[in-house]
This record gives structure tokens, C-alpha cells and sequence, in this order.
């Protein structure tokens, strides 16, 4: 496989952003940025074996969840994404269709979004795939959903259901068998292979006084943990409110793990003042977007997030994923 024939074959045709100037062919590209709007720029590494296994992902699956963790992120600043560039570190047993295959599966998302792919790197290695993508994007000025926006009393919300895509792995990985054969498990592998960044509940979010979020890649208590100290703050929740598939409970008894701790859920979680939650509720469910509220903001205590059951109250650690734990 020629390096520069890749390169050739996965340059888009037609280009949906007209503020490119300049996309994959020279040695950076060139957009013209808006003006009134703030550029976001993020970036996230998909890496064999850590975040996927080659047994159970097809190329397509592993593009589009590369894309997709990205897209997550621009969806928790309340922006809307725009442009992508892909970085590939490619073992040298892949062949030049598994590589495009890979790029199909992110041009199903950038399509979905109208997004412009506008550049990247292509290596090979000894070893493992190991895939970066970088996503800009844009939210009008002073508008991003940062984590340091939650305030005392605000209500505390979370998109979807959590735990389903850490339950689809635990299915993929076999360490989950269910007896139950009524139970969909293709239902919580699909979650974790192709997670729905919720842009739409961003941009709703970007469009209230004050709204903070953060995208659920380490799991629930890792990012509410985030949220309470970017904003010197406690946030409460109350373990009976937490949305989960009616399914989960049935798949493992530790269910729960799952749903505070699993992660790559890639829902959003954030706090809003409490009138704006009662529009923001209203405006989600005309469209259709499934939101639930899980608690509320505190004044700083010294437990960043408390998690009430029905039969005690307890801290909730920032355990979760950790690559160095
Ligand atoms: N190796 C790194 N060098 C510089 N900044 C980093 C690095 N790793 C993470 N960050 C930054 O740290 C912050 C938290 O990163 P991360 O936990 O990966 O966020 P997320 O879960 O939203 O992807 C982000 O602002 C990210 O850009
Ligand atoms: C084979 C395999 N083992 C474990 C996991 C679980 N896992 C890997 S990374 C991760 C957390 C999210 O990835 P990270 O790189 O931390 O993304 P970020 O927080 O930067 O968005 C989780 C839950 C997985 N997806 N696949
Ligand atoms: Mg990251
Ligand atoms: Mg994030
Ligand atoms: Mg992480």
C-alpha cells in the first residue's frame, strides 16, 4: 500500500464548510474563522486493546467511535462541530480497504453532522492501531457550557441512560453470559460501539443563561467529580433517579458499577438554575430528547458529589476509568 494513494483515496470530493481554504493536500489547512463565534478545538486517541479489540470491531465501528468520542466533546461545550483531522498509527497487516473502511464508518457521523475532514497523519507501526482524531468546532462567544458553571441549588441532569455501553462491553469481553435469552444484548453492544453524541442537547444547553456540562467518557462519577471542582461546588444525586434500560438490572447484579463508574456512555451530564431546567425539560421533550434530572448543587461540603440511596448517604469517589490507575 502507497502512503500518498491512502491519502488521495480518502480526500473528501466535496466539501460542506465554504470557510475552507485550504483542506488535506498541503502542509496544513486553512479555514476562515467567523467572527462572534469561539473556535473549539479537542482532541481524543483510540488505541487497540485499551478502547477496542480488533476480535470484536470492525474498521468502521473503530472510526466511527473515534469520531464520535470527539463530537461528545464539542456537544459538552455546547458547540457545534465543524472540522476533522485524523492521525493513524496502522500496523502493517492492514490492508488499504480495512484503512478506507475505517473512514467510512467516521463519513457516516460526518455526514449525520456536515462535517469536513481537512486533514491528518498517516504512520505505520510494529504493532498496534492507534487512532487520533482532532475536532474543531464553534459556539457563539460567551456561550460554551463550561464545568465551572454549576452554581447552589442549580438542578443536576443527565442525557439517555447510563451503564448500557459499559454493560456492552462486559457482553463483548464475555464477562457477562446472560441466562435471560429475552434480553437484547446487540442492543448494549451497539451502545458501546456507537455511542450518539448528544449535539443537540448542547446547543439547546448553549442557549440558557448558564448551563454546565460535561460528556460521560469515564463514567458518572468521575465527570459529576469534574464538574464539582471546576465549580468549587457539592452535587447531590439520588441513586433511584438515575436513568437506566429497563434490561440493565437483569444483566448483572453489580448493575449499578456500571451505571456511576462504567463510562463511554458519551451522554452529557450538567447542572442549570432551576427555572431553566423546567424549559430545558419542556424543550427536550418536544424534540424528543430524553433527559432526566438526578439531583441538585450544593454549597461546598467537603464530599465533591453525594450519592443518596434509599438507605444511606454517601460520598461518590471519582473512581471510574483511569489510564493510570
Ligand atoms: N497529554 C496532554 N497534554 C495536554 N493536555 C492534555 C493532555 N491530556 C489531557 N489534556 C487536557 O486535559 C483536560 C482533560 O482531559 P480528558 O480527561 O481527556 O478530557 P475528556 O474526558 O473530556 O476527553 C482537557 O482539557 C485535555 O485537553
Ligand atoms: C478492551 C477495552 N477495555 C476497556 C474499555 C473501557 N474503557 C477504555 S477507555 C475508557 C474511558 C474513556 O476513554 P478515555 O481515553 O479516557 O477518553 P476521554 O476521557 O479522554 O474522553 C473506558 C471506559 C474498552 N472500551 N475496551
Ligand atoms: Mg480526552
Ligand atoms: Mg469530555
Ligand atoms: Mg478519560
Amino acid at each position: 500500500m502507497d502512503e500518498f494513494d491512502l491519502i488521495h483515496s480518502i480526500t473528501p470530493r466535496t466539501i460542506h464548510h465554504s470557510s475552507v481554504d485550504v483542506g488535506i493536500g498541503d502542509d496544513a489547512a486553512l479555514y476562515t474563522a467567523k467572527h462572534g463565534v469561539q473556535e473549539i478545538v479537542c482532541v481524543d486517541t483510540m488505541v487497540e486493546d485499551v478502547h477496542f479489540k480488533l476480535h470484536y470491531s470492525s474498521p468502521e465501528d473503530i472510526g466511527y467511535k473515534a469520531l464520535a468520542v470527539n463530537i461528545s466533546d464539542i456537544a459538552a461545550m455546547g458547540g457545534i462541530p465543524k472540522f476533522y483531522l485524523v492521525s493513524l498509527a496502522v500496523p502493517s497487516k492492514w490492508t488499504e480497504s480495512e484503512i478506507k473502511a475505517m473512514y467510512e464508518g467516521m463519513n457516516e457521523l460526518a455526514k449525520l453532522y456536515h462535517m469536513d475532514l481537512i486533514g491528518g497523519d498517516t504512520v505505520s507501526t510494529s504493532d498496534k492501531l492507534v487512532v487520533t482524531v482532532t475536532v474543531v468546532g464553534e459556539v457563539e462567544k460567551g456561550r460554551a457550557c463550561l464545568r465551572s458553571l454549576a452554581r447552589p441549588n442549580d438542578i443536576v441532569f443527565v442525557t439517555g441512560e447510563i451503564g448500557s455501553s459499559a454493560a456492552g462491553l462486559s457482553l463483548l469481553l464475555e464477562e457477562t453470559n446472560p441466562q435471560n435469552s429475552a434480553i437484547d444484548t446487540a442492543y448494549f453492544i451497539n451502545r458501546h460501539k456507537r455511542p450518539q453524541p448528544r449535539v443537540s442537547v448542547g446547543r439547546l444547553c448553549s442557549s440558557f443563561k448558564r448551563a454546565a456540562l460535561n460528556d460521560i467518557s469515564d463514567g458518572l462519577a468521575s465527570e459529576l467529580n469534574e464538574l464539582a471542582e471546576a465549580s468549587c461546588v457539592s452535587i447531590e444525586i439520588d441513586e433511584s433517579m438515575l436513568p437506566v434500560h429497563s434490561d440493565l438490572p437483569k444483566l448483572h447484579p453489580n448493575w449499578k458499577e456500571w451505571a456511576l463508574f462504567g463510562g463511554e456512555d458519551f451522554e452529557l451530564t450538567g447542572t442549570i438554575s432551576k427555572e431553566e431546567w423546567e424549559v430545558l425539560k419542556q424543550e427536550c421533550e418536544t424534540r424528543q430528547l430524553p433527559i432526566t434530572k438526578i439531583g441538585h448543587v450544593r454549597e461546598k461540603t467537603e464530599s465533591n458529589v453525594i450519592l443518596k440511596t434509599d438507605k444511606t448517604t454517601m460520598t461518590l469517589e471519582k473512581k471510574g476509568y483511569n489510564h493510570f490507575k
